[in-house]
C-alpha cells in the first residue's frame, strides 16, 4: 500500500551547514509521527520543505503517491496538505464563525465574495467543523476574547476546512497549559483516526510526544538517529546520548 506521506533522501544544506541531511521516512494514514530534535536539529528546515517554504537541495517528497518535490506552498495545500503555525493565525477582530467562514470560501475558492456578505456562506458546515473540535458553543464569539486553548482549537479547525490529509502541525501545544496540551492532542488523534489523516508535529515537550504520538523521528545536526515507536525511540542509546538525557 502506497503510504500517505513519502519522503526519500531529503538534504537542504546553507553554505557549510546540512540543516537536513538525507531524510528518509514514510508515514501512514491515520497516525501520528512526531518529529524531534534539539535546536538547530533540522526540524522547521524538514517541515518547511514539506510544505513547500523551502525547495530541497535533493530527495523526493510524495504525498498520496504524488510527487510534491518542489511545488509551491499553494499547490501543496491545495493537494490537501493543512498546517497549524506555533503562532496562532486567526482574524482577532471577527468571530469565530467567520474566521471558519473566511477559511471555507477559501477552500471552495469562493475568494471574490463581496464585503460583508461572506457570513452567508458555509454556515452549516462551518459550524460542524466547531462542533467537532468542542468550539460550536463559542461561534459568536471574537476571536481576540479567546482564551490560548481556544484558539488553537479553532485554528485546527481552520486546517480541517481545507479537508487535508496530510497535517503538518509545527508545536502545537507551545504555550498552553498541561492539561490543554493533552485534550488538544487526544483531539487531534481522535480527528485524524476518524477522517484518516495523517499528523507530523514537532514538539518541545517529550510527555506530549512520548504520550501522543504513534511514531517518533529524532533528528540530530540535519540526520535522522532514530526512528520508532515510543518505546524504541525512549531506549534507544544514540537518542538518550544525545538528546533525551535524563529526560524521559
Ligand atoms: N535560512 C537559513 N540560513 C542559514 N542557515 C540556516 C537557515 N535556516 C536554518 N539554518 C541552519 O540550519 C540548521 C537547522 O535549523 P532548523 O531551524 O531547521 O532547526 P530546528 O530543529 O527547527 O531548530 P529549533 O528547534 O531551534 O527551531 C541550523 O544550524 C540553522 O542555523
Amino acid at each position: 500500500m502506497t503510504a500517505l506521506l513519502e519522503v526519500e533522501g531529503l538534504t537542504k544544506s546553507y553554505g557549510g551547514v546540512h540543516a537536513v541531511r538525507d531524510v528518509s521516512f514514510a508515514l501512514e494514514t491515520g497516525k501520528i509521527l512526531a518529529l524531534i530534535g534539539p535546536n538547530g536539529a533540522g526540524k522547521s528546515t524538514c517541515f518547511n520543505m514539506l510544505n513547500g517554504q523551502i525547495r530541497p537541495d535533493r530527495g523526493v517528497i510524495r504525498i498520496a503517491g504524488r510527487n510534491t518535490t518542489g511545488l509551491s506552498p499553494r499547490a501543496i495545500w491545495r493537494l490537501g496538505v493543512g498546517r497549524t503555525f506555533q503562532i496562532t493565525a486567526t482574524f482577532n477582530s471577527m468571530t469565530v464563525r467567520e474566521n471558519m467562514q473566511v477559511a471555507l470560501l477559501s477552500h471552495h475558492r469562493e475568494l471574490f465574495v463581496p464585503r460583508g456578505f461572506a457570513g452567508r456562506f458555509h454556515v452549516g458546515r462551518a459550524d460542524a467543523l466547531l462542533d467537532l473540535v468542542g468550539m460550536g458553543h463559542q461561534a459568536e464569539r471574537a476571536c481576540g476574547e479567546l482564551a490560548y486553548g481556544d484558539l488553537k482549537r479553532l485554528e485546527l479547525a481552520v486546517a480541517l476546512a481545507n479537508e487535508p490529509k496530510l497535517l503538518l502541525m509545527d508545536e502545537p501545544t507551545a504555550g498552553m497549559a498541561p492539561k490543554e496540551r493533552a485534550d488538544l492532542m487526544n483531539l487531534t488523534a481522535r480527528i485524524a483516526r476518524e477522517r484518516g489523516l495523517g499528523v507530523l508535529f514537532t514538539e518541545h515537550d517529550m510527555d506530549v510526544v512520548f504520550a501522543h504520538a504513534d511514531r517518533i523521528m529524532v533528528l540530530n545536526r540535519g540526520e535522522l538517529i532514530a526512528q520508532g515507536v515510543p518505546q524504541q525511540v525512549r531506549n534507544d542509546a544514540r537518542v538518550k546520548a544525545t538528546y533525551l538525557g535524563g529526560a524521559t
